[in-house]
C-alpha cells in the first residue's frame, strides 16, 4: 500500500532524528523493565515474545533479563526473508548472546538449533503507532500475520514517544495492540 510505504519512510527518519537526540546516558535509563500498569496484561509463567532491537528502534535488553530474572520463558522472532513466515524460538543468553545469528536485514536472531516455542504475550517493533493501538510495521506483515494465525495472544507494542501519530492507513489484516508502551506512558490496555 503506496501510502503505507510513504509513511514508513517518513517515520524511520523521524525515528533516527528522535534516538540520535537522545544523551547515550539517557538511554541507558530508558526501558530497562516494564512499567507496572502492565501486570495484569501478563500471566505468571507466560511465555514472552520480545525482539532483538536494532539500531533505532526501542531497545529489548532490559526487558528480557526482566523477564529471564522473573522466572519467564523469553523466545525472539526467527524468519529467513521478508515472504516467509516467522517462528519463534528460545533465546536464555541476553548477556552473551551465544545462542543467535545474524539473520535477513541484520536481524539477530536464534540458531536453528534453538527450540522452537510460542509466546503467549508479545512485545511487537513498530514504525508508528496511535493513541488508540493501532501500529505500523516494517511492511513485512510477520507480525500481522501471526497474530491472525494465534488469536490468544496478547500484544504489546513497544516504541518511542516520536512515533506515535494521529492516525494510520489501515487494511483490514492489520492486528490492534492491547496496549503499546513508550519510555513516557503506557496506552491502554484497550
Ligand atoms: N528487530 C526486529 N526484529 C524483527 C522484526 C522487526 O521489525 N524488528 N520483524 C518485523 O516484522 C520481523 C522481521 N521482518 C522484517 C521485515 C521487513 C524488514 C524491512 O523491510 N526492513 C527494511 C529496513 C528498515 C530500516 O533499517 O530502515 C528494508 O530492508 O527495507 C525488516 C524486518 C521479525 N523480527
Ligand atoms: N493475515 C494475513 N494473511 C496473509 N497476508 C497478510 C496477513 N496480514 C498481512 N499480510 C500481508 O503482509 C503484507 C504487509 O502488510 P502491512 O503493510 O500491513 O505490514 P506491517 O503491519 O507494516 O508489517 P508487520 O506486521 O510485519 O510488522 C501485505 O502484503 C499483507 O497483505
Amino acid at each position: 500500500m503506496k501510502e503505507k510505504s510513504a509513511l514508513r519512510k517518513t517515520m524511520r527518519a523521524a525515528r533516527r532524528d528522535h534516538v540520535a537526540a537522545i544523551p547515550d546516558m539517557v538511554r541507558a535509563l530508558l526501558f530497562n523493565q516494564p512499567p507496572a500498569g502492565l501486570s495484569n496484561l501478563i500471566p505468571e509463567g507466560a511465555n514472552i515474545g520480545l525482539y532483538h532491537a536494532t539500531d533505532d528502534e526501542a531497545p529489548t535488553n532490559g526487558y528480557i533479563k526482566h523477564f529471564l530474572e522473573s522466572g519467564h520463558k523469553v523466545v525472539l522472532p526467527r524468519f529467513t526473508d521478508a515472504s516467509s513466515p516467522m517462528e519463534f524460538a528460545e533465546h536464555t543468553d541476553p548477556f552473551e548472546g551465544s545462542d543467535l545469528e545474524t539473520g535477513a536485514f541484520g536481524i539477530r536472531q536464534p540458531t536453528g538449533d534453538a527450540a522452537k516455542e510460542q509466546p503467549e504475550v508479545l512485545f511487537v517493533p513498530l514504525i508508528a503507532y496511535t493513541d488508540a493501538g493501532h501500529r505500523l510495521g516494517q511492511g513485512g506483515g510477520h507480525y500481522d500475520r501471526w497474530l491472525a494465525d494465534h488469536p490468544g495472544t496478547v500484544a504489546i507494542g513497544m516504541g518511542w514517544d516520536s512515533q506515535l501519530v494521529d492516525a494510520l492507513p489501515t487494511e483490514p489484516h492489520d492486528q490492534p495492540m492491547h496496549a503499546i508502551v513508550t519510555p513516557t506512558r503506557l496506552y491502554g490496555p484497550f
